[in-house]
C-alpha cells in the first residue's frame, strides 16, 4: 500500500469493466484533467475522450492474465492544436487474474518531444546531406580510413561509396601531395586544435582535380563499440572529414596568395611562404618526430651570367632552374627562392642521405641542361648545401644555419657540387662526393 503512494509512476487498479478499485496520486493527478465531472471512478470513462479503443482492447483480451498494452502513448487533447504543450501519457495495462487490471500510467511529454525534436532533427540533416553538391562528408576512423560519407561523394568526385571503405583519406588527394605522416598530422592537427584545415587539388574517381578544401575535427568521444575490447583500436570513427569543392573560389584566393607569397619572378613561394610553410612542418615534427631536411641551391657564378648576357637573360636562366626545381621535388617538399639566386627546398620525411641524393639530381640536371635564350644556348651550375633536423636543433634558424654552412663549403670547394652538414665541422663530410663533386 504504502508502495502504492510512493510510487513515481501512475499505479491504477480496476475491475475488468474499467471501474477504479485503487489509485496513487501520481495517477489521479494525471488522470483528474480528463474527468469530466471531476469523479475518477471508471478508468475506461476517464479515457473515453482519448483512448477510445482501450476499453475494448481489454474486452478482447481473452487470456486469464498478462499484457494488454505496453507503453501505448495517448496524447491529451485538453489544449489542442498547441501541439508544442500538450501532454502525453504513456499506459501499460496488465491483467492480473479474471477479475483484476492494473494500469501504469506515466508522463512522456518531455521524451516525446525530445523524440520528435531529434526526428526532425535527423531528417533535417539527411536532406542537407543528400542535396548539397559542392560538399562530400566522411566519418573517419582514428587512423584517417573512410568509415561512413553522405551521398554526394557520388555526385561530387564520382567515387562509389563502397569502394571507399577502408581506405585513407589520402586517396582525395592527388599523388605525392601528401605523406602518410601528414595524414597522421592533420588528425594530430585536428586534435590539438579542434580543427585542421587545408587546401589543395583533390583527386576525382576518374583522375581528374579540382581545388578543394578540407576541414576534418574530432568527433565527440562515442565511447567503446559494443563488442569491442580494445583490440580494435582505430576502427570506432573518429573524425568528420569534409571536402568542398572551392573552384570559383580560388582565382580570388590565387591571385591574393600569390602576391603574398609567389615570388614575382619565378612564380615559386617567396621568402615568406617558405619561412611560414617550413615553421608549420617543423611544429608538426614536434607531434611526431621524423626526418626532415633542408637543402639550400646557389647558382654559381651567377654575377658573370649576368654580365656576359645581360639581365634578362640572368632572368631566365633563374626561371629555368626555379622549374626545374618544381620538376625534382615532390609537392609535399616546401620549393623557394629565398634571395636573388637562391633557392630552398625542405623536405619532410627525408632525412640528410635522402635530401643529398635529389640536391645531387637536381645539380645533374642543371649541369646537363642548356638555357636557350635568344636561339644562344647558355650553360650554369648550382652548388647546394644539405642539412637535417637532429636532437640539438630546436627550430628552422638553426637548421637553415647549417644548410648555410654547408653550401658555403660546396662553394668553397669548387662550386657545382653538394655539400653536407654534418657535426664534425668544419670538415664537411663529403656526401656522394666522389660522384658529384665538379671540384
Ligand atoms: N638577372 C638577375 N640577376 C639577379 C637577380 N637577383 C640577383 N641577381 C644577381 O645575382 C648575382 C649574385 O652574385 P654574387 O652574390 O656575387 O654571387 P655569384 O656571382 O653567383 O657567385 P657565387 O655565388 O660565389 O658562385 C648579382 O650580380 C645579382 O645582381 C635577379 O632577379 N635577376
Amino acid at each position: 500500500m504504502q508502495f502504492l503512494y510512493l510510487a513515481p509512476v501512475g499505479l491504477v487498479q480496476t475491475a475488468l469493466d474499467g471501474t477504479i478499485c485503487m489509485i496513487n496520486p501520481v495517477s489521479a493527478q494525471l488522470l483528474m484533467p480528463l474527468s469530466r465531472d471531476g469523479n475518477l471512478t471508471n478508468l475506461f470513462a476517464a479515457l473515453e475522450g482519448v483512448a477510445p479503443a482501450l476499453r475494448h482492447l481489454c474486452a478482447d483480451f481473452l487470456p486469464s492474465q498478462g499484457v494488454v498494452c505496453d507503453g501505448m502513448y495517448i496524447p491529451l487533447s485538453a489544449d489542442k492544436g498547441r501541439k508544442s504543450t500538450s501532454k502525453v501519457l504513456s499506459l501499460t495495462v496488465v491483467k492480473l487474474g479474471d477479475t483484476r487490471l492494473m494500469a501504469v500510467l506515466s508522463d512522456v511529454t518531455v521524451q516525446v518531444r525530445r523524440e520528435r525534436e531529434l526526428k526532425q532533427t535527423d531528417a533535417w540533416l539527411n536532406s542537407i546531406l543528400t542535396n548539397i553538391t559542392d560538399y562530400a562528408m566522411f566519418r573517419l576512423d582514428g587512423l584517417g580510413r573512410i568509415a561512413v560519407w553522405n551521398e554526394s561523394i557520388g555526385r561530387m568526385m564520382g567515387y562509389a561509396p563502397e569502394a571507399l571503405v577502408g581506405q585513407p583519406y589520402s586517396i582525395f588527394s592527388p599523388p605525392e601531395a601528401t605523406t602518410p605522416e601528414h595524414l597522421l598530422d592533420q588528425l594530430r592537427e585536428a586534435d590539438e586544435n579542434g580543427w585542421s584545415l587545408s587546401e589543395g587539388f583533390r583527386l576525382r574517381a576518374d583522375g581528374s582535380q579540382f581545388w578543394g578544401s578540407a576541414m576534418i575535427s574530432p568527433l565527440p568521444d562515442q565511447g567503446p563499440s559494443p563488442g569491442d575490447h580494445g583490440e580494435r583500436e582505430g576502427l570506432a570513427p573518429a573524425y568528420c572529414l569534409i571536402i568542398r569543392d572551392i573552384s570559383d573560389k580560388r582565382d580570388a584566393n590565387e591571385r591574393q596568395r600569390k602576391a603574398t607569397y609567389c615570388d614575382y619572378l619565378t612564380g615559386l613561394a617567396n621568402r615568406r611562404a617558405f619561412f611560414e610553410a617550413a615553421e608549420l612542418e617543423l611544429e608538426r615534427r614536434k607531434l611526431s618526430t621524423r626526418p626532415t631536411a633542408m637543402i639550400l641551391f646557389d647558382a654559381d657564378h651567377f654575377k658573370a651570367v649576368n654580365n656576359r648576357f645581360g639581365h634578362p637573360a640572368g632572368d631566365a636562366v633563374l626561371c629555368h632552374l626555379a622549374a626545374a626545381l618544381s620538376a625534382t621535388f615532390r609537392e609535399v617538399d616546401v620549393v623557394a627562392r629565398v634571395g636573388g639566386e637562391e633557392f630552398a627546398v625542405l623536405l619532410p620525411s627525408t632525412d640528410l642521405a635522402g635530401a643529398a641524393a635529389v640536391a645531387n639530381r637536381l645539380r645533374t640536371l642543371v649541369e646537363t641542361t642548356a638555357v636557350m635564350v635568344d636561339g644562344e644556348p647558355i650553360r650554369y651550375t648550382v652548388s647546394a648545401g644539405v642539412a637535417a633536423m637532429d636532437y640539438s636543433l630546436t627550430g628552422l634558424d638553426g637548421l637553415m644555419r647549417r644548410a648555410d654552412q654547408a653550401l658555403y663549403a660546396a662553394k668553397a670547394r669548387g662550386r657545382n657540387r653538394v655539400d653536407c652538414w654534418t657535426p664534425d665541422r668544419p670538415t664537411y663530410k663529403d656526401h656522394l662526393s666522389g660522384a658529384i663533386s665538379a671540384a
